[in-house]
């Protein structure tokens, strides 16, 4: 599990190395965080020597690291240009410390240094230099970055863009890329307004990842991104922030997926009760059950309204179907009967293709409170308790809730564009105030513990799972987690479900195609990620450090 950090935690644990009891000195930190882009970068574009640089270097910080790149890739055999952007005496010491050395260096001929500051940019002879350069470096905003690009780098950013889509310049970004908000990805401007985010190759970024790199439209402006822990402190690497969030490792998977012991038996697996559907949404129902079977689960129980299940019977045999009640979705006359059932069933889901009747809420409503086991929702089971926050509350700690964007918005009254604005704080703050675990799909996804209020960012899945079904089977993915014995927790349940559904999305991608695989075929390729996972797996363990947890 990597955290993932705000630019307030990262200030926080920068200041916490160089100014607490650890001492690390300024120009230090910097020092290894330029020297961690030379050499990371040198392994991606195959070696400095006799590679044309421009190195833009910003007024804070950012700016800092790219004159201690300058000196790197220079004595790698690099010729740069080094675009100073800010005056020399608005600089921290420490950046001030390295321009100074690399004013030593400047020798007209493999370090041209451009003191941008206080003249103006020669844009035609950038144009030139951009033309004949292979390597980008942006080192103009980092961590500090708010608001939209103001000029000069708005226009050095467009310059920036224009020359690498035109060429196959290589832009590497340092920390960051230069207009994306470390805390939500959200971006600098708009398409009319022209000043755009840096479109980089690769980031290196320091100490911690960002969650303006995971989150979408950030994350396409980062490329492929590395971390360099820059020399800090192990206990800073380490120390839980507040407010935290974590981006899910496959480690972290197999650390809690165990083996199956070779002693257990159907029972150790859990037994699914899935409870849904209605008369013209039989596949919903089919497919959240056929997740459950390829989630490994012990017995799965599909409960349909009675005029459904002549559509659900047979289709698979190892899914259990009853019809319940006369009609062609359920009512809550009809919950008694599986009240009785639930008591031997580890876990009821509910939701995929439920239909929005009322008389379906009241059922959902009687269920969930004449039961004890773990519930998950999604989908209609969802749109019908929109408004139900005071009753979702008291059994929240055994619910978790799976909406998407769209079916989010509706239950917490966010707006799509508040919801987007800062997807975490939206998540957390919906789950801490309907006391509830929450898996709130999307690309990425995050899941949040009603525990502890910890978020966790899926890193698997792609575009070809956006079609109809796919939530139906992570549905009973999630159901058939929470039911294995050695699940220590059912938001961490949830989270292995999330990234396994994902993982099994990358698999049908690469070896189906991008355009086109279904769900069933998703599901179908579960066991396959799980066994690919095989070799990691840990011993048994009762208690996974982190998610859900403490
Ligand atoms: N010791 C450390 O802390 C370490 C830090 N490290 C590095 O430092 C980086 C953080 O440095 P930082 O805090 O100086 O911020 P940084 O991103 O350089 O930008 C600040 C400047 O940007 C300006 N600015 C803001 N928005 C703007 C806009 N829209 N358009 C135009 N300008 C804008 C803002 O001006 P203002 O708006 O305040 O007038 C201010 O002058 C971090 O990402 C990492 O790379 C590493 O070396 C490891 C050790
Ligand atoms: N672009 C994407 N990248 C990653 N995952 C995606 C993407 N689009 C959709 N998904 C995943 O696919 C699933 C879609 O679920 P949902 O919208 O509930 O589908 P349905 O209700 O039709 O079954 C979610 O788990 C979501 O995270
Ligand atoms: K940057």
């Amino acid at each position: 599990m990597q955290k993932l950090n705000t630019a307030t935690q990262m200030r926080q644990m920068d200041h916490a190395a160089m100014y607490g009891e650890y001492a690390v000195a300024p120009a230090i930190l910097m020092e290894n965080a330029g020297h961690a882009v030379a050499e990371r970068a040198e392994k991606y574009i195959g070696g400095w020597l006799g590679k044309d640089v421009i190195i833009f270097c910003g007024k804070g910080n950012n700016g800092g690291d790219g004159f201690v790149i300058a000196r790197h890739i220079q004595a790698a055999g690099a010729r740069v240009y080094v675009y100073v952007l800010g005056c020399f005496q608005d600089y921290s010491s420490e950046s001030r410390q390295h321009l100074e050395t690399l004013f030593k260096l400047e020798d007209r001929e493999t370090c041209i240094i451009v003191r941008c500051g206080d003249e103006n940019i020669d844009w035609q002879l950038l144009k030139h230099r951009l033309q004949d350069s292979q390597i980008v470096i942006d080192a103009m905003l980092g961590t500090g970055f708010h608001g939209n690009l103001r000029e000069p780098i708005s226009s050095v950013t467009a310059v920036i863009n224009e020359a690498a889509a035109a060429s196959d310049l290589t832009v590497i970004a340092v920390d960051i890329p230069t207009g994306v908000d470390s805390d939500t990805g959200a971006v600098s401007g708009s398409q009319e307004e022209e000043n755009g985010p840096v479109f980089a190759d690769m980031t290196i970024t320091f100490g911690a990842l960002k969650r303006g790199l995971v989150f979408y439209p950030g994350r396409l402006c980062a490329g492929h991104v590395e971390l360099d822990l820059i020399g800090m402190p192990a206990p800073l690497l380490k120390k839980s922030e507040d407010d935290p969030a974590y981006w899910l490792q496959e480690s972290d998977i197999s650390e809690i997926l165990v083996p199956r012991s070779p002693d257990s038996h159907k029972g150790s697996h859990g037994t699914i009760g899935i409870v849904t559907g209605c008369s013209d949404m039989a596949g919903a129902a089919l497919m959240a059950a056929h997740g459950a079977v390829r989630c490994g689960a012990g017995k799965v129980f599909l409960r349909v309204p009675s005029q459904t299940a002549p559509y659900c019977i047979g289709r698979q045999p190892e899914i259990m179907v009853r019809g319940i009640g006369n009609g062609s979705f359920f009512i809550e006359k009809d919950a008694e009967y599986i009240v009785s059932e639930c008591r031997s069933w580890s876990v009821l889901a509910m939701g995929p293709g439920m239909g929005k009747n009322r008389e379906t809420k009241k059922f959902i409503q009687y269920l969930i409170s004449h039961t004890e086991c773990p519930v998950v929702l999604d989908a209609d089971a969802l749109n019908l308790l929109t408004g139900e926050q005071n009753f979702i509350r008291s059994f929240g700690n055994r619910i978790i809730m799976t909406p998407h964007l769209a079916e989010f918005s509706r239950l917490s009254g966010y707006s799509l564009g508040e919801i987007r604005k800062d997807i975490i704080y939206a998540a957390k703050r919906f789950a801490a105030a309907w006391h509830v675990n929450l898996v709130l799909k999307g690309a990425p996804t995050v899941i949040v513990s009603a525990k502890t209020g910890n978020a966790y960012v899926n890193p698997t899945g792609n575009s070809g799972m956006a079609c109809g079904g796919m939530g139906d089977i992570l549905t009973g993915m999630i159901a058939a987690m929470t039911a294995h014995e050695t699940m220590p927790d059912i938001c961490t349940a949830a989270s292995v479900g999330v990234y396994l559904h994902g993982a099994a999305g990358d698999y049908c991608r690469n070896h189906v195609g991008q355009y086109g695989f279904t769900p069933m075929e998703l599901a179908d390729a579960i066991p396959k990620v799980i066994s690919q996972l095989g070799e990691a797996m840990a011993v048994p363990r009762l208690q996974h450090p982190m998610i859900g947890g403490r």
